[in-house]
């Protein structure tokens, strides 16, 4: 395991991960038990990926952008950082809310572009942004759930009534996961991408 030669930090890291991706699916669960479901609704083979960024302390007096404002494109994504504060969600057009003072013990969980569609547009996959202030580096580690090849994303039936008329057509995650690379996909903000993807339209009414 990366890096090679560092057994105490692997495991250390191999802890780390194991845990996110329990309480990532743990969350899970208590969304779809939330809508009265079943576990069985979101079953789905996929690989948790873990990114450790360092985000640099900008040029003294600066407030800078650390990471652009996006959604996320895989299922889901959980959050911590280290002391230093810098995640915004925007709240409104254009408003941001600045994650400020979070525990050492918080986490914060993203609803990903295909959780959107699979749960017909009821979760919101918010758009966000690091901009970094102030004097020191900032240090965040996410854990991506990743759903393998071949994995279809589908809206499910039961959150799809006369009021809820369903919003995506089924689809293949990594075309989807590539779409958004593409040339195309960079005319549309990245909280239109998955509309512009999969949006039925007119919504089909059961
Ligand atoms: O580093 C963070 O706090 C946010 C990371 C993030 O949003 C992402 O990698 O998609
Ligand atoms: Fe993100």
């Amino acid at each position: 395991m990366w890096p090679d030669g560092y057994p105490h930090f692997c495991d250390i890291v191999y802890t780390l991960a194991t845990q996110m991706e329990e309480l990532n699916k743990l969350i899970w669960l208590m969304i779809i038990d939330s809508y009265g479901l079943g576990e069985e609704l979101l079953k789905m083979s996929y690989k948790t990926l873990i990114r450790m960024v360092k985000y640099m302390a900008p040029p003294s007096g600066k407030f800078e952008s650390g990471l652009f404002p996006h959604t996320d494109k895989p299922i889901s994504t959980l959050i911590c950082e280290d002391k230093i504060s810098g995640l915004e969600i925007e709240v409104k057009d254009d408003k941001w809310l600045r994650l400020s003072n979070l525990s050492p013990s918080s986490f914060v969980f993203m609803v990903g572009d295909p959780f959107k569609a699979w749960s017909n547009g009821r979760l919101k996959s918010g758009m966000h942004r690091v901009m970094m202030g102030g004097d020191k580096d900032r240090y965040s580690i996410a854990a991506f759930a990743v759903p393998n090849k071949g994995t279809i994303i589908k809206t499910t039936k039961e959150l799809i009534d006369d009021q809820h008329p369903q919003l995506y057509k089924d689809f293949d995650f990594m075309e989807y996961f590539l779409f958004t690379a593409s040339d195309l996909a960079k005319r549309f903000n990245s909280n239109q991408q998955i509309d512009a993807f999969a949006a039925l339209s007119p919504p089909i009414s059961n």
